[in-house]
C-alpha cells in the first residue's frame, strides 16, 4: 500500500551536537528487517564528538536552557509533541524502516507514546510541589524548612531497539521538564526515529546543547564512552539486563545515579473463571505484540487445568492465523529486530526440543518469497511439556514464544511464576475480584495487568525488581530520579 516514503533513504543520518548536524566520519550500515536490505548508513560518532556533545550539555545548563522559566520549559515540551504530531508521518515511516514492526503497532503504539510522554511530562512538571515544615526551635521564634528540586545536571539516555521513539522520549521528556541536558544514545538498530527527534529539538528552537544525539554501536564506540564519561552526572537505561551490568560498573567509578529497566520473564495466569475470550485475545497480545519484542511480554504462560487443552488450542489456533511479512501490506506481526536477533530466538527453538518440548506451533522460519525472503521473521511459536528449570522456561528469548503449562492451586501458580531471577511484569486473568487482589499482591514484580495488558497510564510507577531494574520510570518517579532535591532551612 502507498505511505510515506523513509525520510533517510540512501542518507547518512547524523549525529545532532551542540544544535548542530555532524555527519563526518566513519559510518555503519542501518539494515531493514524486513528485507535484509541496507537502507542508509549512520554517522558513528568518535569520541570526541561524544566529548563535545557532553560539554555542550554542560555549557547549556548555564545558558539560556538553565535560565529559562518553568512555564517556558514547560510550553517548549508542548511545542515539541505538537511537532512530532505535525510529522507523525515521518516518524511511522522512520520506525517501520528500523524495526519492520505492524503498521498497528507504530501509529497505535509507538510515535502516540513519543508525543505523549512529552505531554504528560509537561504536565507533571507545570503542577509540581514541594515540600515545606514550619519547624520548632528553643527560642520559640521557629524556622521554615522548605526543598526545591534541582536538575541532576548532564543526563545519558542509553534507549533499545524494541520501542525506539517510545522509550527514548520516555526518558528525554522528564530529563527536560527537569531542567537536565541530554546526551542521546539509541540503538544501532533504530537511530531512524531519535534522527528525527533531533530535527524537532532543533526546528522548535530547544536550545543548543540542550538534547545531543550520538550514533554508535558495539564495544569501544559512542555507547560506551558515554556511560563512562566523566562528565556526565547520571544514566538511564533500558535494555538487557548484562547490559544493564556494564553500565553500572561504569556509573560506580563516579558514584553516578543510574536509572534501569531490564529484562524480564513475564507470567501470565489464566485462571479457570477467567472470561475465555478475554484471556485468548489478551494473552495474544501479551506473547505476539511487536514480535514478542517488549520487556513486558509474557513468555512464561500458566493456565488453570481445567481450561489447559481449550486453551493452549485456541492460542496455537489464533498464533497460526497471524499474518507475517510487509507491515505496509496488512501483516500483523513483522520480524525480529536483526539476522542476529533471529539466530539467537531460533537458537532457544531448537534448543526447546532439545529440552524435550512439544512444539505447538511453530518453531521455525516461516517460508515468504520475494523481498520477505532476506527478512528476519521467525514463526509466532508456542510450547509445553517443558520443566520449569528448562533455559527456555528461565531465560529471556525475547522473541513471538511462549511456554504454556498448567497448574493446579492458586499457591502453586504463585510460587512457580515468582520462581525467576526476573521481577518486571504479570498478567492475571480471573473474574474473582478477590482473587485478583490477593495473587496481585503476591506477585514479585514491579507491574501487575489484571485482565489486561500493556494499558499504561503515564502517573504509575513502571519498572522492575531483582534482574529486571533499579527504580521506577513514570510520573512523579521520574521527576524524582530526574532531581536533585534541596531542603532550605531559614531561621525566624
Ligand atoms: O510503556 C512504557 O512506558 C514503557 O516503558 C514500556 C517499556 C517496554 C519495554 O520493552
Amino acid at each position: 500500500m502507498p505511505h510515506t516514503p523513509y525520510p533517510f533513504a540512501d542518507r547518512t543520518l547524523p549525529n545532532y551536537v551542540d544544535g548542530a548536524f555532524v555527519a563526518a566520519g566513519d559510518t555503519f550500515p542501518l539494515i531493514d528487517p524486513v528485507t535484509g536490505r541496507k537502507i542508509a548508513g549512520v554517522a558513528a560518532a568518535d569520541r570526541a564528538l561524544v566529548d563535545a556533545a557532553v560539554a555542550a550539555a554542560r555549557r547549556a545548563l548555564t545558558g539560556p536552557w538553565g535560565r529559562m522559566a518553568l512555564a517556558d520549559r514547560v510550553a517548549l515540551l508542548g511545542r515539541i509533541a505538537d511537532a512530532i504530531e505535525a510529522r507523525f508521518d515521518d516518524f511511522v515511516a522512520a520506525e517501520i524502516a528500523d524495526t519492520g514492526k505492524s503498521l498497528l503497532q507504530a501509529t497505535r503504539v509507538d510515535i502516540p507514546r513519543g508525543a505523549a510522554n512529552f505531554r504528560a511530562f509537561a504536565a507533571l512538571a507545570q503542577a509540581r510541589s514541594t515540600q515545606c515544615f514550619e519547624s520548632d526551635t528553643p527560642d520559640g521564634l521557629g524556622a521554615i524548612n522548605y526543598s526545591i528540586a534541582k536538575p541532576l545536571g548532564v543526563v545519558a539516555v542509553v534507549s533499545p531497539w524494541n520501542l525506539p521513539l517510545l522509550l527514548l522520549t520516555w526518558k528525554v521528556a522528564p530529563a527536560l521538564s527537569c531542567g537536565n541536558t541530554i546526551v542521546a544514545k539509541p540503538s544501532e538498530e533504530t537511530p531512524s526515529t531519535a534522527t528525527l527527534l533531533a530535527e524537532v529539538m532543533h526546528e522548535v528552537g530547544v536550545p543548543e546543547g540542550v538534547f545531543n544525539l550520538i550514533h554508535g554501536f558495539g564495544a569501544g564506540s559512542a555507547g560506551e564512552w558515554l556511560v563512562s564519561h566523566a562528565d556526565v552526572d547520571a544514566i538511564t537505561f533500558t535494555g538487557e539486563s548484562a547490559t544493564g551490568t556494564a553500565i553500572m560498573r561504569a556509573a560506580a567509578e563516579g558514584v553516578k545515579p543510574i536509572s534501569f529497566e531490564l529484562g524480564g520473564k513475564n507470567a501470565a495466569i489464566i485462571f479457570e473463571d477467567a472470561d475465555f475470550e478475554a484471556a485468548i485475545a489478551g494473552t495474544m497480545r501479551s506473547v505476539f505484540s511487536n514480535c514478542g519484542q517488549v520487556c513486558l511480554c509474557s513468555e512464561r504462560v500458566y493456565v488453570a487445568r481445567p481450561i489447559f487443552d481449550r486453551f493452549v488450542a485456541e492460542l496455537a489456533t489464533r498464533a497460526r492465523a497471524l499474518k507475517l511479512g510487509d507491515p505496509y501490506a496488512g501483516a500483523d506481526m513483522g520480524p525480529l529486530i536483526s539476522a542476529a536477533h533471529r539466530e539467537k530466538v531460533l537458537g532457544y527453538y531448537r534448543l526447546a526440543v532439545e529440552e524435550g518440548a512439544t512444539i505447538v506451533t511453530g518453531g521455525g522460519v516461516p517460508d515468504l518469497v520475494g523481498d520477505l525472503a532476506g527478512g528476519s521473521f521467525v514463526e509466532p511459536t508456542i510450547l509445553t511439556g517443558l520443566a520449569d528449570d528448562a533455559r527456555c522456561v528461565r531465560e529471556e528469548i525475547f522473541g513471538p514464544v511462549c511456554h504454556i503449562a498448567p497448574f493446579d492451586s492458586e499457591e502453586e501458580v504463585i510460587a512457580r511464576a515468582n520462581d525467576t531471577r526476573y521481577g518486571l511484569a504479570a498478567a492475571l486473568w480471573t473474574s474473582d475480584v478477590k482473587r485478583a487482589h490477593r495473587v496481585a499482591r503476591q506477585m514479585d514484580v514491579g507491574i501487575v495487568w489484571v485482565n489486561e495488558w500493556f494499558l499504561r497510564d503515564l502517573r504509575t510507577p513502571f519498572g522492575g525488581t531483582k534482574l529486571s531494574g533499579i527504580g521506577r520510570e513514570g510520573g512523579e518517579h521520574s521527576l524524582a530520579f530526574y532531581s536533585e532535591p534541596m531542603n532550605i532551612c531559614i531561621k525566624l
